[in-house]
């Protein structure tokens, strides 16, 4: 019998969900969720319910039986930093995650979704390749603040995913590779490849690299700074302007590259120009990152969804195509990588990795 597993991906405009026997996908629901929907709550824990009921409308119907599971496996949040794997969803996990204690993201309630629906099956819940996954050199974490150290956060499930698919397809070795990698969604991350590591990328959610559809990406911290000053602002507040609140939300009102490319279609000149200012971020990140293997880049892939976007694409092309080749592989394969992870346990190829406090 194959194993079933069940995996869950909460993102910043999305919730993904997949049905995998062993590691086929039977089924799987992208649900978007639109930034008004998502400004009604005032923290990601608030969220839980709301992703969770959109969860069992995807069963039903569907004739999925919970009792049938083999393991539910969720996408990765804010925990300590940790190398590549798959890990056992434990309780100093959760608490991290419920309290938010490394921040707040929606990748946050991965394993809160994951781990709940694996004790009503009693089957393990597990994460795979968690957005803190740290491999970055040690000259990338210094700052001009000694009190403040870079941080390794970002898109590292479809990352490695992406990687590893595309250097099969090229019968190469992804260790032997110089790649840079653009995840372009809610939130951006773009990271530099080599020797199987991604030595240096952009903090997707703290303020670094380019901004996103709702992120704000770097900003000048000095006027930042003045802002939360005059405005006298918390710290969730000042995140949130960051992450949530940034980007073409702030300026547009919207999380939606469609729709932004819609309106400047029909003449909107502002979403025109605030459109073509991300994709200008995005190409100075994507040509910062060229700067640890000094220039000496085999591939730039460009991955996500807004990577589906061949006006986005051509013009990225356009920007840095002086670089290196540059592959689109639109979308990503976050759901089918979250599968294989927990697949390669239950098969005992490669034992969980145990989250410790
Ligand atoms: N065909 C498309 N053209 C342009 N943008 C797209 C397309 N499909 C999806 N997007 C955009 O991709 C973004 C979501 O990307 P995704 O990787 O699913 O994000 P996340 O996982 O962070 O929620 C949204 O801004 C959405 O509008
Ligand atoms: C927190 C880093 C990963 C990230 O930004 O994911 P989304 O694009 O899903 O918000």
């Amino acid at each position: 019998m194959p194993y079933k597993i069940l995996t869950i991906n909460p993102g910043s405009t999305s919730t993904k969900i997949g049905l995998y026997e062993d590691t086929t996908e039977i089924l799987s629901q992208n649900i978007n969720h639109s930034a008004e929907d998502i400004a009604k709550f005032a923290v990601i824990g608030d969220q839980l319910e709301y992703r969770l009921e959109k969860i069992h409308a995807f069963f039903t119907g569907q004739n999925i039986n919970a009792s049938d599971l083999a393991a539910v496996v969720g996408r990765g949040g804010l925990l300590k930093p940790m190398p590549s794997g798959t890990y056992e969803i434990n309780e100093v996990m959760l608490d991290d995650l419920k309290n938010n204690r490394y921040g707040a993201h929606a990748s946050n309630l991965g394993a809160i979704l994951a781990d709940g629906i694996a004790r009503q099956s009693g089957c393990p819940g597990y994460i795979v390749d968690p957005v803190v996954v740290d491999e970055l050199a040690p000259v990338a974490r210094i700052t001009g603040r000694p009190e403040i150290t870079r941080r390794s956060i970002f898109h590292a499930l479809n990352q490695k995913a992406v990687v590893k698919r595309f250097a099969k397809s090229i019968n190469r070795d992804y260790d032997s590779l110089n790649l840079i990698v653009a995840h372009l969604g809610g939130g951006i991350s773009v990271g530099c490849h080599t020797f199987g590591e991604v030595v240096e990328v952009n903090n997707a959610l703290d303020g670094e690299g380019p901004f996103s559809p709702e992120r704000a990406g770097t900003v000048p911290a000095a006027q930042f700074a003045e802002i939360l000053i005059t405005e006298k602002l918390d710290y969730p507040a000042a995140a949130k302007l960051l992450a949530g609140k940034g980007g073409l939300v702030a300026h547009l009102g919207t999380n939606d590259v469609r729709e932004v490319e819609r309106r400047a279609a029909a003449g909107d000149n502002q979403a025109e120009l605030v459109y073509q200012a991300m994709i200008y971020t995005i190409a100075k990140s994507i040509a910062a990152a060229a700067v640890p293997v000094c220039g000496k880049v085999d591939y730039i892939i460009l991955t996500g969804g807004i990577a589906y976007s061949q006006q986005l694409t051509a013009k990225l092309k356009e920007y840095i195509g002086f670089i290196a080749p540059v592959i689109v592989l639109p979308g990503e394969n976050e759901l089918q990588a979250l599968a294989e992870g927990a697949y390669r346990v239950l098969t005992g190829e490669e034992a969980a990795k145990v989250y410790n406090s």
